[in-house]
């Protein structure tokens, strides 16, 4: 006979892309006292969001690579926890962390259906917006209003990006979505693990009726290849033409790229017009790859420019 399994808190990351959902989780798994299990949702094809998690072994981050984590996943999530607590060391607390473009309804739902509560517990959902970027986001996109609308605690990010007025405007927005929710402005999305986790804000008749799931429309996703080195002077030149001059067009791009001269593959990032690179850990021997996410793109001339490089 095993011993009586205790349930397991969990707690879901949504919110807007790049909004520093995955910084917020990294943050938690430093700063909080716990043993973590990461379940990442990526929305392209490729492994880029679970190798960003960082102080948790491989065995610890489940990856979910089949695109709308709300609609398609529902089996795949409750395996992908049940193998994550399947391990000798059961994790402590598990963070699932969406894709900015997922509904996080359905995902708390599907841990609130009776098999999945004989093991876990939604603990919380969690909000991360952008301070700089929320108004302008929710203006192009307003159905993105429900990754906060049931949120119990919105990260309001990018403090360090954004005016007082800024932050002053996105946090009465944030109100008026979700009148419910604290709301935390900061900067790296440094929020104390208390404020965050062992909310224990779901009761049993939770989730509300009438919520109808929404999908955030019309946006592309897209990842770019390349084999062979790339050159530095030509990436820039790609980073402004194609990336940060179309702000309105490319919300969020991400990937590691092997470019001549650097031993290891440099991490490209990017929220609409803000980019960063960084020397990833990854050998500059593999391929090049890049996740580009946006509206109205002409994936064949990204393609193009990218081979071109
Ligand atoms: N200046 C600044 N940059 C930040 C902050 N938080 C995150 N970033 C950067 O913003 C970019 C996106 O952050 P992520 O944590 O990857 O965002 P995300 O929401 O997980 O992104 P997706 O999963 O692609 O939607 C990265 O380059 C981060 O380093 C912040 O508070 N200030």
């Amino acid at each position: 006979m095993g011993e009586p399994q205790k349930r397991i808190p969990v707690t879901v990351v949504g919110g807007f892309l790049g909004a520093g959902k995955t910084t917020l989780v990294n943050h938690l798994v430093q700063s909080a006292k716990l043993r973590f299990g990461v379940v990442v949702n990526e929305f392209g094809e490729t492994g880029i969001d679970g190798s960003l998690i960082e102080n948790v072994d491989a065995d610890g981050v489940a990856e979910l690579t089949n695109g709308c984590l709300c609609c398609v996943g529902r089996e795949d999530l409750i395996s992908a926890l049940f193998r994550l607590t399947g391990r000798k060391e059961k994790p402590e607390h598990i963070l699932i962390e969406l894709s900015g473009l997922a509904d996080p309804v359905p995902v708390a739902q599907t841990l609130l259906d009776p098999f999945a509560r004989t093991r876990f517990e939604l603990d919380g959902i969690i909000g991360v917006a952008d301070a700089r970027n929320l108004e302008r986001t929710l203006g192009e996109v307003p159905e993105g209003a429900v990754q906060l609308a049931y949120a119990g605690a919105v990260v309001l990010n990018k403090t360090d990006l954004s005016s007082p007025p800024q932050v002053a405007e996105a946090q009465a927005l944030v109100q008026r979505i979700n009148p419910l929710a604290k709301v935390y402005p900061t900067a790296r999305a440094r929020v104390a693990p208390e404020q965050l986790l062992r909310l224990r804000s779901f009761h049993p008749d939770w989730p509300p009726q009438d919520h109808h799931h929404l999908h955030t429309p019309h946006l592309q996703t897209f990842t770019l290849r390349a084999t062979r080195p790339l050159e530095r002077h030509r990436v820039n030149a790609f980073i402004d033409r194609y990336l940060i001059a179309r702000p309105d067009a490319v919300f969020r791009a991400k990937g590691y790229l092997s470019v001549r001269g650097f031993k290891q593959q440099i991490l490209l990032q990017s929220v609409r017009e803000i980019f960063s690179l960084e020397e990833s850990d990854r050998p500059a021997e593999a391929p090049s790859e890049l996740v580009v996410i946006g509206r109205n793109l002409d994936q064949r001339e990204y393609e193009e420019a990218f081979r071109g490089l």
